[in-house]
Order: structure tokens, then sequence, then C-alpha cells
């Protein structure tokens, strides 16, 4: 069996409050195989975008191991990390979090900046995400002009530009139409299965089903 892509072990995050803490995340152990596509579920306040904050490394202030493509993020710097999630992380959001001052092909660019590459190479990668997502026509337009479900597909174009192994998703279709949603959950599978690693979170039973596996979060213990 192939070593996991990410491993957690015993992660904990809490906050201070009133002269005690609150914990969000108590005991976190999991492990994600290349090639899955896992839907994180539980109550709201579960826990759910922080664990996915922390495995997207836009949450620093956790304690435990982190294990991501086989490095100990947990005893990288800052700066380390940040290159590690380039490399490797792409991060959709419920509110699409486009750049509103840039074009579409534009926000599709922003990833490659932190890229030594040519300037045709960076037009190329933009025009192959442009066809591959039917957004073509809509490249020169700003987010506002869009749809939501368009916007989202801009969102989850700018997260694969820089070909990343694994894609995290917080509540993805959260704002969009149950047709969209489903447009959106097909687009994932599909990427699934050209072997992109899916993490996705969810209250929606629906989404949950184009999934391998469910994995519950309860005051912030991951459900046996
Ligand atoms: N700065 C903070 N100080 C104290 N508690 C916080 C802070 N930020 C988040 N929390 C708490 O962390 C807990 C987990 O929040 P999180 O957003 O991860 O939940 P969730 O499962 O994603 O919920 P939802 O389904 O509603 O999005 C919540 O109880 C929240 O109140």
């Amino acid at each position: 069996m192939s070593s996991p892509l990410i491993s957690l072990r015993q992660i904990e995050k809490s906050y201070p409050l009133a002269g005690g803490r609150v914990w969000v995340l108590r005991n976190i152990d999991l492990d994600i195989q290349p090639g899955e596509f896992v839907t994180m579920m539980g109550p709201s306040g579960a826990g759910k975008s922080t664990l996915l904050s922390v495995m997207g490394m836009l949450d620093a202030e956790w304690k435990g191991e982190y294990f991501l493509d086989g490095q100990a993020v947990h005893a990288m710097k800052l700066k380390e990390r940040g290159e590690l999630s380039r490399r490797t992380i792409g991060f959709v959001f419920q509110q699409y979090h486009l750049l509103d001052n840039l074009t579409v092909a534009e926000n599709l660019e922003v990833p490659l900046s932190y890229r030594d590459l040519k300037r045709g190479e960076r037009e190329a990668l933009v025009g192959d995400m442009l066809d591959r997502f039917q957004l073509v026509g809509k490249k020169d337009l700003f987010p506002s002009q869009l749809s939501g479900g368009q916007q989202q597909l801009v969102g989850i174009a700018r997260a694969l530009i820089a070909s990343p192994k694994v894609l995290l998703a917080d509540e993805p279709t959260g704002n969009l139409h149950s047709q969209q949603a489903k447009h959106i959950m097909e687009v994932f599978q599909t990427l699934n299965k050209q072997g992109t690693t899916i993490i996705q979170v969810t209250h929606s039973e629906a989404n949950a089903a184009y999934g391998h596996r469910i994995i519950q979060l309860a005051d912030g213990w991951l459900q046996k």
C-alpha cells in the first residue's frame, strides 16, 4: 500500500477564553491516501473549517504532527510551509475569494506569479484552464459579471492551475443553486478520477455521495 498523502497525529487546537481554554480540535488522528475523495461532515461549530485550514496551512496555530506528502509540516517554519502549500495544495472557498479588480484570466494567473515561468508559459497554462472549465468567453470579465456557479468554476480553476496534489474545498457549493452545485460536484468527480486527491467540507448528503468516504467531526473530536 502507498504511504498516506496526509497524516495527522494528535492534532489539537484551542483558544484562550475567560481564564480557561475553548477546545476546537481534539486528538485528531487521520490518514488520507493519494487519490481519495473524502467528505468531512458534522454539526455547525464542530471544527470542520478549522481542520481544513490546518491541512491547507492557512492556520499555523495548532499542536501535533502533520505529514504532507512525506514532509513534516509541524517542523517547518512559516515560509517553508507557504512554499510546500503552494506546490501541493489548492484551496476552494465557499465565498470564492476571487480578486474583484482582476479579470477571470488575471485571477487564474495569480498562483503562477510565485513560479519562475516565462510569460508565454503562464499564458498557456491560463489558456488550458479557461478551455477546461469552458470559461474562454468569460476571460476578460470581472468576477461581479459572472454567476455564482461561474465564479466558483474560476475559483476551482485557480486552485488547480499550479497542479496541486490535493484540493481542499470548504463548502464549495454553499452559495450555489442545486443545479450549479451538481455541476461543481461533477467537476470534482472528474478531477478525482484524473488523480487529484480531494477533501471537501459539506452539509449536503448529495455532495457527500460523490466522495469515497465520510469522516464525522463533533465538538472537535473525530468520530470513530
Ligand atoms: N478566534 C476564536 N476564538 C474562539 N473560538 C473560536 C475562534 N475561531 C473559531 N472558534 C470556534 O471554533 C469552533 C469551530 O469552528 P469551525 O468554523 O471550524 O466549525 P465548522 O465545523 O466549520 O462549522 P460550520 O459548519 O458552521 O462552518 C467554533 O465553535 C468556533 O466558535
